[in-house]
């Protein structure tokens, strides 16, 4: 085995490889060092660079997989649907939940207090220990752990409900889907594997407004999916490119499709003292339920219900943002967006893209699910460099630069003007 990329035989031809041995006592060394890590809650949290903690956790899912048998590799993937039914189980009955608020519990007590039958309980958390996401301290006590904290965070449970509810079984749907069209590139919005998945004739965003409850998981996990202590802002001081000149009537920026505004709020509370209007623009139930529950810093920033696909009505804003906006739509209807906006735009006005450059090697996981997600729920795509720049010279944008701002998911910030 290569030690430094711990595969079999070595795919980075990393340096060392052929040198390298890796004994049994150095495995049993390394699982010391590995149980003694993860035994203690502080030793792990005290990795504060979030780059190095990636890299950690990478390196231990790809030892991970490089000590798997066959049967190992075929019982984890056949299986998999079954850790998100199960955590959606977690969920719905609060079981998660109730072991983070009350820091532990017995099934016995889980049972009576979450109305679940008790030898269902106690079935449900013998799954949840073994594969981590709880910890079984004896033979009925249970205890949270930070995976368990996550599938009883509000985020987390929507994203649970919403990948179970419909991303999951238009995934599952993909397979027949492809036999169907000859495993065509799905490019046709109207036709996906949502639709074959969930029965219905209806795109994903028109469906969704007529299941509220699937709606307000989306929301709010869009809101939420992405990390937001790095945002488009780090590496774009917007301030200083678009409103070093504004007054209260400029409108400084438009978060087109900005769903919950969570994006507007940032760029409020990033700069406090910025003069100008912001606008969140999305379709009418989303600004609805803006309206009714709006999140927490949801000041000073305007609501206009707006189709996309319709002619832009705010005329010469600074900045037109869309965030995750162009990777739910096929080439084609990105282009209309693009047409529809470009009357609207003044010598100053910018398109801000907001949205995944994937790389052409290497692409890391995050994005790669993100890119199948959008191809069985829309017929959509995360789009390469080189795609990007097709698509803007296709409608007469050119690409003033891209600013990648946080490596994770590749996310980057595509600054376009009209040729
Ligand atoms: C993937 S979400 C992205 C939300 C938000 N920009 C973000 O980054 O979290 C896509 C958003 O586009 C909105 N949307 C879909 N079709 C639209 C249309 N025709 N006009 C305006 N907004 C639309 C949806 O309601 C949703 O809020």
């Amino acid at each position: 085995m290569c030690f430094p990329c711990f595969l079999r035989p070595c795919n980075f031809l990393c340096p060392g490889t052929e040198t390298m041995t890796f004994t049994t006592d150095d495995a049993i060394a390394l699982v010391g060092k590995i149980e003694a890590a993860i035994g203690s809650p502080h030793a792990l949290a005290s990795i504060r660079d979030d780059a190095v903690r990636c890299k950690l956790r990478d390196a231990a899912s790809k030892l991970s997989l490089a000590l798997e048998t066959h049967n190992d590799v075929i019982h984890r993937i056949a299986y998999s649907p079954m850790q998100l039914a199960l955590a959606r189980v977690g969920v719905d009955t609060g079981i998660f939940r109730f072991l983070v608020v009350n820091n532990g519990t017995s099934a016995v007590e889980l049972a009576r207090e979450r109305k679940v039958d008790l030898v269902l309980t106690q079935r449900l958390l013998r799954y949840y220990q073994s594969v981590g996401m709880i910890l079984q301290k004896g033979p009925d006590e249970f205890a949270p752990n930070n995976v368990t904290e996550a599938l009883a965070w509000e985020g987390g449970r929507a994203g649970i409900c919403f990948q179970s509810d419909l991303v999951a079984q238009s995934l599952l749907a993909f397979p027949q889907f492809l036999r169907e069209t000859d495993y065509a590139n799905p490019t046709n919005a109207k036709y996906t594997p949502f639709n074959l998945g969930l029965k219905t004739e209806q795109t994903l965003f028109d469906w969704i407004k007529d299941h509220p409850d699937t709606l307000q998981h989306f929301n709010t996990w869009m809101s939420v999916q992405r990390d937001p202590r790095s945002t488009f802002l780090d590496v774009l001081p917007f301030d200083q490119e678009f409103a070093k000149d504004s007054n209260d009537e400029t409108v400084v920026f438009v978060d087109i499709g900005g769903s919950r505004g969570h994006q507007c709020i940032a760029l409020r509370r990033r700069y406090p003292n910025l003069r100008g209007r912001v606008v969140l623009q999305d379709l009418p139930h989303t600004i609805e339920q803006v309206k009714t529950d709006p999140l927490p810093g949801f000041d000073n920033i305007e609501t206009d219900v707006h189709d996309m696909f319709s002619s832009q009505t705010i005329k010469g804003a600074r900045a037109y943002y869309f965030r995750n906006v162009f990777h739910d739509w096929p080439d084609d209807k990105c282009q209309a967006i693009l047409e529809s906006l470009k009357p609207a735009l003044s010598k100053d006005s910018v398109v801000l893209i907001d949205d995944i450059v994937v790389s052409s090697v290497g692409a890391p996981w995050r994005v790669t699910l993100g890119d199948m997600t959008m191809a069985v729920c829309l017929a959509s795509m995360e789009r390469t460099e080189a795609e990007w720049r097709r698509l803007a010279s296709s409608t007469g944008f050119e690409v003033v630069k891209i600013l990648k701002y946080r490596e994770e998911y590749e996310d980057s910030v595509i600054v376009l003007r009209v040729a």
